[in-house]
């Protein structure tokens, strides 16, 4: 239903070109949960506020396409987009509800108009039952449309933005971190409103986390992103029982496994690419035990391994020896030491 192909996205900044997407290419079936996993600055969000054109005025789509039910979405005007695609059939839940509802107006108020803006001949009476109905079945009293945002608690507007996100009934849902400013208990909760509802009105669902309990748990695929793209791809079971890419089975180790009890969580020193004017490289080869010289000078390719799982890593066929190295903590902290003798040899040679 949706296809995302080589889509290159940038930032033009005064320290250069951010290069926040590029090659990203994937696809969403109808009522499919796809999970896009991965830490702070890879790319997530750039990725799906492209995909409706919310993007800030120094960003550009530099290439490839999205395809939603064979209509390529980037050779629509913005106002096409925004007439024909946003909302009506691809809506976002943005990480903080209370910077995507107008705090001047109701929340009722804001999800009546967005749907007449939509539907012409849909009355405002029909809109407010709709809000309300929509947030009854997120466990919101249908009165609660006439409050303000500021009314609410943070788990609420969230729910609200939920009920905003639905009401025009769209084909796609992008959760972008929908849980992060919630506690723990609340996040659970709201996350099976939302997969209830997704199921009952048979909605697709882009679920953005850097939280790898979250996706497993609750997508049917996976997307790791790291650099601006996608480094391994594949059904969730196989992304979190038999990943192949040294980023993933390192994400694997800095979460804990809800089906074990006691565990020993390592993370992956250093931190990812600031993605200005990239060189031409695998971009994790810095952070990476496993980088050889090839992955300093070569950007790898994807290989498939099999029912969709897509990995891109010149070693990724040594599988077995990178999964048994990466359960190892010296693996990673041995990278850390060496890393901190680099940055000592630089002090010295800064002070020679
Ligand atoms: N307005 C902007 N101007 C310049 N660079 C930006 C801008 N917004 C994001 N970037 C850069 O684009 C890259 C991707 O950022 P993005 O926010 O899409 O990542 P993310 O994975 O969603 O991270 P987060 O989880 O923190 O939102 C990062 O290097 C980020 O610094």
């Amino acid at each position: 239903m949706l296809e995302i192909s080589d889509l290159e996205v940038r930032y033009d900044t005064e320290h250069g070109e951010v290069h926040a997407v590029n090659g990203l290419s994937v696809d969403l079936a109808e009522n499919e949960t796809l999970g896009l996993v991965g830490e702070s600055g890879c790319g997530k969000t750039t990725t799906a506020k492209s995909l409706i054109r919310l993007l800030e005025s120094n960003c550009t789509i530099a290439g490839g396409s999205v395809e939603l039910d064979g209509r390529d979405l980037t050779d629509l005007s913005l106002k096409e987009l925004k007439r024909e695609v946003r909302w009506s059939e691809i809506s976002m839940i943005p990480q903080n509800a209370m910077n995507g509802f107008d705090p001047v107006y109701t929340v009722g108020e804001q999800i009546v108009e967005v749907v007449q803006a939509h539907e012409s001949d849909t009355s405002k009476g029909e809109a407010r039952e709709r809000a309300r109905e929509l947030f009854e079945k997120l466990g919101i009293d249908g009165d609660r449309i006439d409050d303000y945002p500021h009314q609410f608690s943070g788990g609420m507007a969230q729910r609200a933005m939920v009920a905003l996100a639905l009401a025009l009934d769209p084909k796609v849902i992008l959760a972008d971190e929908p849980t992060t400013a919630l506690d723990v208990v609340i996040q659970d909760r709201l996350l099976d409103v939302i997969q209830d509802l997704q199921d009952e009105m048979d909605v697709a669902m882009l679920l953005i986390t850097h939280d790898m309990s979250v996706v497993s748990e609750r997508c049917d695929n996976i997307a790791v992103m790291y650099g601006g793209r996608i480094v391994e791809y594949a059904d969730a079971e196989t992304i979190i029982k038999s990943p192949r890419h040294p980023y993933t089975l390192g994400l694997r180790n800095s979460f804990p496994d809800i089906t074990e009890d006691s565990q020993d969580l390592i993370s992956i020193p250093g931190a990812p690419p600031t993605l200005v004017d990239p060189d031409e490289m695998c971009q994790f080869a810095p952070r990476c035990p496993f980088a050889e010289e090839e992955c300093w000078e070569v950007a790898p390719e994807p290989v498939e391994y099999g029912d969709g799982h897509r990995v891109e890593c010149h070693r990724a066929d040594e599988v077995e020896y990178l999964r048994s190295e990466a359960e190892k903590h010296e693996t990673w902290t041995e990278l850390e030491s060496t890393e901190t003798d680099d940055e000592l040899t630089e002090t010295e040679v800064k002070n020679d």
